[in-house]
């Protein structure tokens, strides 16, 4: 592909993009707001930049199913990236018209290619547009099919069917083609929701209240980060389900709280917010460039009992000393197979060879973890993900080899009733938030009681 890029088109752009994200060079979020500057998209086209790129990730495989019939020969990977973006528009965005969209590839593919290219673009897109694309009905197996419909990796799919069930993972597998809500937490130190949504109103978004997280707010009509109400600290962007950990630990203002992999800060942040101004939470992360973004929030916030430090959770307890906290989150990494909705990278960069490698890490986390909690300090554990390897499988895994902590009911806000007294899956089909897991421990003299 040649070095030509078209200033201000917003194809163009979805195409350096999706390239980039394919050659591995970087994820699609950090490179879209990077683009946009580098291409000087407008504001009014920053939406259509965004839906393209996001939308052709999204079904990624169901296009190249389509196309498939279509293409005969080689094509250079950015070509079939082009063709992939353009077939996007036709199949999934109705108000854009069949000829707008092969005219402005056909321009494309000749500036950065030449005319034999431009000439196999416009063969193909006018092919589409006589003859139309394929059913799924063409393929037999089950597996396939949700894989090629949803355009997830077959191996994924074959996994949660048998950790789910298929029609289960079928579902969560379109859900996550859908467009993330956009929902922001209301500085309760600062402002009550309602205080919070009239400051939104009158910058012209339009906010209403979660149906599920009560200090949580959901945002339409603009982007809520380059507001003056988050400028001046009265709300941080975060998913519904990352609003969870800081209600199961029960904190109380007076405690000691340690957030053992806390970048970027969202949970931190929440828990300095049920603390209202008593006690601390200590803020750890692995990275120090990760720890500056805490530090930035917690900053903007005005949280004075955020605490941070960079350093290896699983060495922590050298640091700080046993016993030494009333509760501790380990919001652990993981696969992140609960947030594809809003980094549709990851169905395509995970591999089966993970799990494995993030249950040891998880592990190893939550054994300190046992080492820094009072006796009767809560322990959470949490990740973002659905797998049950990582979730249900680290939790049992923990349980087994820690006599002293016994399981305790997650604390959650009402509308998780249904989930049940023990380990919570919460899935992206169920409230529309992230996909999120979520196991309480209490620590106990590890004494069983004699009956
Ligand atoms: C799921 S993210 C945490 C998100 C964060 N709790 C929030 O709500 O903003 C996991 C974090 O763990 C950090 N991490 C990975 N390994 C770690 C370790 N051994 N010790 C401490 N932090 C670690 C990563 O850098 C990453 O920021």
């Amino acid at each position: 592909m040649k070095n030509k890029k078209i200033h201000g088109n917003v194809r163009d752009a979805a195409l350096s993009i999706l390239y980039a994200v394919e050659n591995k060079q970087a994820y699609s979020n950090l490179l879209l707001n990077t683009t946009m500057d580098s291409y000087g998209i407008s504001a009014k086209n920053k939406g259509l930049l965004t839906e393209i790129t996001y939308g052709t990730l999204q079904h990624q495989m169901t296009l190249d199913y389509y196309l498939e019939p279509y293409i005969k020969g080689k094509l250079d990977p950015w070509v079939r990236t082009l063709l992939r973006l353009s077939l996007y528009q036709i199949v999934y965005l109705d108000r854009i018209p069949f000829h707008a969209v092969i005219n402005e590839a056909v321009e494309i593919a000749k500036r950065r290619g030449h005319g034999g290219i431009a000439s196999v673009v416009n063969g193909i897109l006018r092919s589409v547009q006589r003859s139309g694309v394929r059913s799924f009905n063409e393929i037999a197996d089950p597996i396939e099919k949700i894989s090629i419909e949803t355009s997830h990796p077959a191996w994924m799919i074959k996994r949660w069917s048998e950790q789910f069930g298929l029609q289960k993972t079928r579902e969560m597998a379109l859900e996550n083609n859908k467009a993330p809500l956009q929902t922001v937490r209301v500085n309760t130190v600062q402002a009550t929701p309602e205080q919070v949504i009239e400051m939104l109103e009158s910058e012209g978004l339009t906010a209403e209240p979660s149906k599920i997280i009560p200090e949580c707010l959901v945002v339409t009509g603009g982007q809520p980060v380059r507001t003056q109400t988050f400028e001046k600290g009265f709300i941080t962007i975060q998913d519904e389900s990352s609003m969870l950990p800081a209600y199961a630990l029960q904190v109380e203002p007076g405690m000691t709280v340690l957030d053992m992999c806390a970048a970027p800060g969202g949970k931190t942040t929440h828990i300095a917010e049920k603390l209202e101004g008593h006690g601390a939470v200590l803020a750890m992360d692995l990275h120090a460039h990760k720890v500056k973004l805490i530090e930035e929030t917690a900053k903007r916030l005005g949280h004075q009992t955020i605490e941070t430090t960079v350093g290896d959770g699983r060495e922590s307890s050298e640091r700080f000393g046993e016993e030494k906290f009333d509760r501790i989150l380990v919001d652990a990494p993981c696969s992140g197979l609960g947030v594809i909705k809003r980094k549709p990278d990851i169905k395509y960069t995970k591999t089966p060879d993970d799990f494995g490698r993030l249950q040891t890490i998880q592990l190893a986390l939550l054994d300190e973890a046992v080492k820094l909690l009072k006796p009767g300090g809560i322990l959470v554990y949490s990740t973002c993900t659905v797998d049950t390897e990582e979730n249900r499988g680290t939790a049992e895994k923990f349980m087994n080899t820690h006599p002293q902590m016994e399981q305790i009911p997650a604390e959650l806000p009402a509308a998780f009733k249904s989930k049940g007294k023990g380990f919570v899956q919460v899935f992206p089909q169920d409230f529309g938030s992230d996909g999120f897991f979520i196991a309480s421990f209490r620590k106990t003299d590890g004494q069983v009681a004699e009956s």
